[in-house]
């Protein structure tokens, strides 16, 4: 459960597990519910009496503790930002203004203006013009003096120039010209000069926008990939999948999904956002801690220096739920080494309050029926947790997390229903013991992080981006160079219910923090709908795999390629076709024909038809073609244009060969590249 980075909570684990006697062990594990579990382990003497600070104190990774906003140190990096402009390096006072407006304590609004607007200068400088313009905003509605206004208000005219948005332009200017009459501390020579200027861009731009028949300003650059809709209607129980979805149950495979129609490949199947999600402790300042997508000009937390948002939305939701209560708690999560599947568990309470599970709880055990919704958190709770197969060891060591976890939740206020507005003191994890009040919350709160920690062992997923080369100024096709990142965990409720193939059907890639799940083949009405857990057979072999999938996941795989034990794309060999049998029956089977074969009609051993294999040649002819012309567009970042012509393969090989062969999952890898890059990405 630790991330693989030596964290404290390791010491924590290895002193009690140590501590722990045999009759101790034995009644833990005659105990039956998780509830229990948590409250018996909590209530023992060495639990208790456990000092976690001397572990943090002596732990080295996981950045340092405690952590608090720091006047001194958020000047000492605006400076750092400004001698990197004197010397001309915009990149070095981006990236300096962006730390030390993480620093600046909220109060300092004065001085969090002024760097906001330093900072639009170096984006100006870099060319990121929306994003100046976006910090010119945001430096203007906080204190910014009054004297110096003229500059970001010319700065924000110049910015609009370039991105040929005039009509706003001549309103900057006209600001400018405005501002200059504040200007005090300006010398008379550069007022009359920068008037001079302003004055005449306006009459330029009057003149050629007359000329032009004042057009309208084109559209801001779209920063996230737009989330892909649904095609028709949505599924009426599962409103996140389309209504080609639907899902199944069966004893030996739980829950599962199938198609409702026949499915082509691009097809959307499901867009969702995520019940809980969390970013990696290492993106905390790169990437959006609410959606993930990548910040180039971050919004700091104002209480904690922590944390970035991407917009005042996403900060707004994250302090009004969660953040406000995770705030000061994060460096003790991160410096724990616990893994995201861990923070998850947290979240998945911090992110409601007290109320809202008092309310659920009765009702819990059982499963619930009607719209099967997202943000339900008892949807989540019924999804597989193979708890009748755990070991009491497994829970020992989930309970020893918990514990861990709900220390935290008692020191962050949530108990209280009143979030800590200061920094954690190292006094406060002297004692592992919770404040005896609080035993009705172990009890609860300490039950579901308990079962969300199974859950999430088997149901939570990656959150991934792919990195991009920049766009040009006024495009907005983009490249990838085919590098994905590991950014997040979360999980999606509908998503959790696609069992695995070791073949799948589809893909997923994320826009923000909404998964989209489009097929990457056809579907026949009725067929299972896969998605992958790992081990795909075109790489892993057979024996791998099985052994893979039972120690993660619990299951023994029965798919087609393990069954019919498909060779992986290497050992795919390419001396023969294999057609599909065409009878009208119709037939499953596969006739295999060498390439050199002479005749037309060949006879299926299966069901003595015979099947016309020219035909099933003929329509094949084109594809070579398609697929240059495919890897072309994609080459150019045309990912669209691509996709269309890999889809339009995929119909034909569909319709005439049975898989597995190279150049079909050559274009299937193709295909499945194209939308990735149309998810998360992020600009490098
Ligand atoms: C993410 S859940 C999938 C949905 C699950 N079947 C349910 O009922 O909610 C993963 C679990 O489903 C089961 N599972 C997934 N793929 C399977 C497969 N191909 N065959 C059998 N069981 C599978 C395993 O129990 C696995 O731990």
């Amino acid at each position: 459960m630790s991330q693989g980075i030596e964290g404290f909570f390791k010491n924590f684990h290895d002193n009690i597990n140590s501590r722990i006697d045999d009759v101790t062990s034995n009644n833990f594990a005659n105990l039956e519910s998780n509830s229990k579990r948590v409250s018996y382990f909590s209530s023992l003497p060495c639990v208790k009496d456990y000092d976690l600070s001397n572990d943090v104190v002596k732990n080295e990774t996981g950045g340092s503790f405690p952590v608090k906003k720091d006047f001194e140190k958020a000047l000492q990096l605006k400076d750092e930002g400004n001698k990197a402009v004197q010397k001309g390096d915009w990149a070095k006072a981006l990236q300096m203004y962006n730390q030390s407006m993480v620093y600046m304590p909220q109060k300092e609004t004065e001085e969090l203006s002024i760097i906001y607007a330093n900072r639009s200068a170096a984006l100006n400088h870099l060319q990121q013009y929306e994003d100046a313009l976006t910090d010119i905003k945001r430096s203007l509605s906080m204190s910014y003096p009054r004297h110096l206004r003229y500059k970001v208000y010319e700065r924000k005219a110049r910015c609009l120039l370039v991105l040929k948005r005039n009509q706003e332009a001549v309103i900057a200017f006209q600001d400018t010209l405005s501002a200059l009459d504040e200007a005090n501390n300006l010398d008379k020579e550069k007022r009359m000069k920068m008037r001079t200027d302003a004055k005449l861009m306006l009459e330029i731009l009057h003149k050629g926008m007359v000329l032009a028949g004042n057009p309208k300003d084109p559209e801001p650059l779209k920063k996230i990939p737009p989330k892909p809709k649904l095609p028709g209607k949505h599924s009426h129980q599962y409103p996140a999948a389309s209504e080609a979805v639907q899902f199944e149950y069966c004893e030996a495979k739980g829950r599962f999904a199938t198609a409702t129609k026949d499915i082509i490949p691009g097809e959307v199947l499901l867009v969702e956002k995520p019940h809980s999600g969390v970013l990696l402790g290492e993106y905390s300042k790169t990437h959006c801690q609410n959606c993930f997508v990548k910040c180039v000009i971050p919004l700091p937390c104002p209480k904690c220096p922590n944390v970035i948002f991407c917009s005042d939305k996403c900060l707004d939701v994250a302090q009004k739920s969660y953040h406000g209560y995770e705030c000061h708690i994060l460096p003790l999560i991160w410096k724990s080494g616990c893994s995201i599947t861990c923070h998850i568990a947290l979240r998945m309470i911090t992110q409601n309050n007290k109320e809202y599970f008092r309310g659920l709880i009765k009702d819990l055990h059982n499963k619930p029926t009607g719209t099967y919704k997202t943000d339900d958190y008892r949807n989540i709770y019924h999804l597989v947790s193979h708890e009748d197969k755990r070991t009491k060891q497994d829970f020992l060591h989930r309970a020893q997390m918990t514990l861990f976890l709900l220390k935290l939740l008692e020191i962050s206020g949530y108990f209280d229903g009143r979030p800590k507005q200061k920094s954690v003191e190292i006094d406060e994890i002297k004692s592992m013991a919770i404040t005896e009040c609080y035993a009705e919350d172990v009890a609860l709160f300490g039950g579901l992080i308990l079962k969300n920690l199974q859950v999430l062992q088997f149901n939570a997923h990656e959150v991934f981006e792919l990195h991009c080369p920049k766009p040009k100024v006024g495009q907005n096709i983009i490249k990838h160079d085919g590098k994905s990142m590991f950014l997040a965990g979360a999980v999606f409720p509908t998503l959790a219910l696609f069992n695995h193939s070791c073949d799948p059907n589809i893909v997923r890639y994320f826009c923000g923090p909404h998964v989209v799940v489009r097929a990457v083949k056809n579907i026949k009405e009725g067929e299972e709908i896969s998605e992958n857990y790992g081990p795909i057979f075109t790489t892993v072999p057979k024996e791998k795999r099985k052994v893979q999938l039972k120690d993660q996941y619990w299951f023994d795989c029965t798919c087609i390629p393990c069954e019919q034990n498909w060779p992986t794309y290497e050992d795919m060999t390419e001396n023969y076709m294999r057609f599909k049998c065409d009878s009208d029956r119709p037939c499953p089977n596969v006739i295999p024909v060498a390439y050199d074969c002479k005749e037309f009609m060949v006879q299926c051993g299966l069901c003595q038809q015979y099947t016309n294999i020219l035909k099933g040649l003929k329509s094949l002819q084109d594809t070579e073609m398609m697929y240059k012309l495919g890897r072309v567009a994609m080459e150019e970042g045309k990912y669209g244009e691509a996709m269309k012509k890999f889809i339009e393969m995929l119909k034909l090989y569909d319709a005439t060969l049975a898989p597995p062969y190279r150049s079909f999952y050559d274009c299937v890898q193709d295909l499945r590249s194209c939308m990735l890059a149309m998810g998360n990405y992020s600009i490098v």
